[in-house]
């Protein structure tokens, strides 16, 4: 078993949502609530509501604890296998945040990947702790999607990775249009699924079962 540096070389930092930011402000998150709470015409003071601010604030530090967390810290183990076809981890639980409204999106993502030459592979509850980082934020489902593509792309410099979401917008279901049920399915390919159709469409089908 051989570890990599966290922070490989040739690591791309781009638009890949690295982190170094402070925890989550609760003090500051449950004053915000107390406005809110004023805002839509509540009393904050009466009994059901004197703990909302704080209860508030810490169910916020856990919905956005991603946004303190950096992706590639998950990916810091990584393991050499003589394994060069395909690793599929299909139906990861995801519940994220829609950064336009701050309702949750929440569904599933399917994550596959081919080991490059070097067979270079990652624990598979990893790529559920991926999801995890970068859902646990104020997020849009496409860009979500490609961070964890680029992620998984940079640290394991597979032949390829594909990553499928599908997730209901309680902003699409409980208010604005008010259509509960759509299902909105995103995808990220890259290397060879991007390259060859049929290995994508083969690893397509294999994920969303036709
Ligand atoms: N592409 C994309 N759009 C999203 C996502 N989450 C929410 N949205 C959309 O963001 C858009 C924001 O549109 P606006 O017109 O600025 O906001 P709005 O008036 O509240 O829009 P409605 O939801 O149509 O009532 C809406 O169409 C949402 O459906 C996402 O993950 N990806
Ligand atoms: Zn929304």
């Amino acid at each position: 078993m051989s570890e990599i540096p966290a922070e490989p070389e040739d690591l791309t930092l781009g638009d890949a949502g690295r982190s170094d930011r402070p925890r989550v402000d609760e003090a500051r998150a449950a004053a915000a609530v107390r406005e809110l709470l004023l805002a839509v015409g509540e009393d904050p003071d009466r009994p059901g509501l004197q703990g909302t601010p704080q209860r508030v604030a810490r169910a916020y530090a856990e919905t956005f604890a991603g946004l303190g967390q950096d992706p590639y810290d998950v990916l810091a183990t990584t393991f050499d296998e003589d394994h060069d076809e395909l690793v599929l981890v299909k139906d990861i639980p995801m519940y994220s945040t829609c950064e336009h409204h701050l309702v949750p999106f929440h569904g599933a993502a399917h994550i596959g990947y081919i080991p490059g030459e070097d067979g270079r592979v990652t624990g598979l509850s990893k790529l559920a702790r991926l999801v995890e980082v970068y859902a646990r934020r104020p997020q849009v489902q496409e860009r979500m999607t490609s961070q964890i593509a680029d992620a998984l792309n940079d640290v394991l410099k597979p032949r390829g990775v594909l990553v499928i979401i599908e997730a209901e917008h309680l902003c699409m279901a409980m208010r604005g249009i008010r259509k509960p049920g759509s299902t909105t399915v995103t995808s990220a390919v890259r290397g060879i699924f991007r390259d060859n159709p049929a290995t994508r469409s083969e690893a397509m089908s294999l994920v969303l079962g036709r």
